[in-house]
């Protein structure tokens, strides 16, 4: 068997499309555009490429967007002053601050520190919860992107065995309350579970976002499964690779998603439908 591609690349451009036509139609009545404020602490190299392609992304689609590059060694005061001003900017519908961040700040404080309303990257505790509780939500932009390239193939994941590889907040733990919303039956992996390969040998679904490159060996895959991979790291060549052995996992996988080229431009993609969302939201109640 060889499995079909799930191509984030191509379902991402297509959703930019429409954003971009709705934006244009907005415009063209008078409305203002989606206006979205993108913070980067510091230079971390994969931070700055993901953050360039954001700033590229709402250029592209007509939304308005606002950038911040701060020093490494900013203040958590000087950030959360930052956040307070764009909570109260009204052309401002999204923000986000890029992670990981520095050390010496902490992601908690300042996720709780954008209004629930623009939190586009949908961590805020309210955003989270609103999602575990079947409630209408920004919901956090990788899971979400996931979820659309399922929907689009028409996989219908009622009743699947699902598997989530990596339990953090803004992948794993989202990505299994998505699925559980989805009607899977969900199994969340992590750092102490005793025998992954027993795990993933039984899904049916596997989404692996561990961040250990070649992780998941392609003769553990259930023949047929639907296989999404998170990871994404730069090799010595410069390529990039998952967490799963591609070429093998695609010989038993009916679907899998590639590296590059999968899940990464579907996280652009819903966080630029998040802040269309958000600015919908807003300039109906102005
Ligand atoms: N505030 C946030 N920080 C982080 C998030 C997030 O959703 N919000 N997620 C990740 C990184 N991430 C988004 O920021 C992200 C990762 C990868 C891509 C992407 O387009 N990948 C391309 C390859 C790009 C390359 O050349 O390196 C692909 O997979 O095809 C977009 C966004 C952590 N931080
Ligand atoms: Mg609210």
């Amino acid at each position: 068997m060889t499995a079909q591609i799930l191509d984030g690349r191509a379902l991402s451009t297509a959703l930019q499309a429409g954003f971009a036509d709705e934006i244009t139609s907005a415009v063209a009545t008078g409305l203002r555009p989606p206006g979205l404020a993108v913070i980067q602490v510091g230079e971390d190299p994969a931070s700055s490429v993901y953050v360039a392609n954001k700033r590229k992304t709402c250029e592209k689609i007509g939304m308005y967007s606002v950038s911040k590059d701060l020093k490494a060694d900013i203040s958590q005061a000087e950030l959360n002053a930052l956040v307070d001003e764009y909570n109260a900017d009204p052309s401002i519908d999204g923000i986000l601050v890029q992670l990981p961040l520095p050390a010496h700040l902490s992601a908690a404080e300042i996720i709780e520190r954008i209004h629930p309303d623009k939190d586009v990257d949908g961590f805020h505790p309210e955003n989270i919860g609103k999602l575990a509780i079947r409630q209408p939500a920004l919901r956090p932009c990788t899971p979400f992107g996931v979820m659309k390239l399922l929907q689009t193939a028409k996989l219908d994941l009622y009743g699947m065995e699902a598997v989530v590889v990596g339990a953090s907040n803004i992948v794993g733990r989202p990505m299994a309350l998505e699925l559980l919303l989805a009607g899977a039956t969900v199994t969340i992996t992590h750092r102490f579970t005793r025998d992954l390969e027993a795990h993933v040998r039984r899904a049916d679904l596997l989404v692996v976002a561990a961040g250990k490159p070649g992780l998941v060996r392609g003769d553990w895959i259930k023949p047929g499964a639907i296989v999404v991979d998170v990871g994404i790291h730069r090799q010595e060549d410069g390529s990039l690779c998952g967490d799963v052995d591609f070429a093998a996992a695609a010989e038993r996988a009916a679907w899998i998603t590639p590296v590059p080229g999968g899940v990464g431009p579907m996280t652009i993609a819903m966080l630029m439908h998040n802040t269309v969302q958000s600015w919908r939201e807003r300039v109906a109640c102005s």
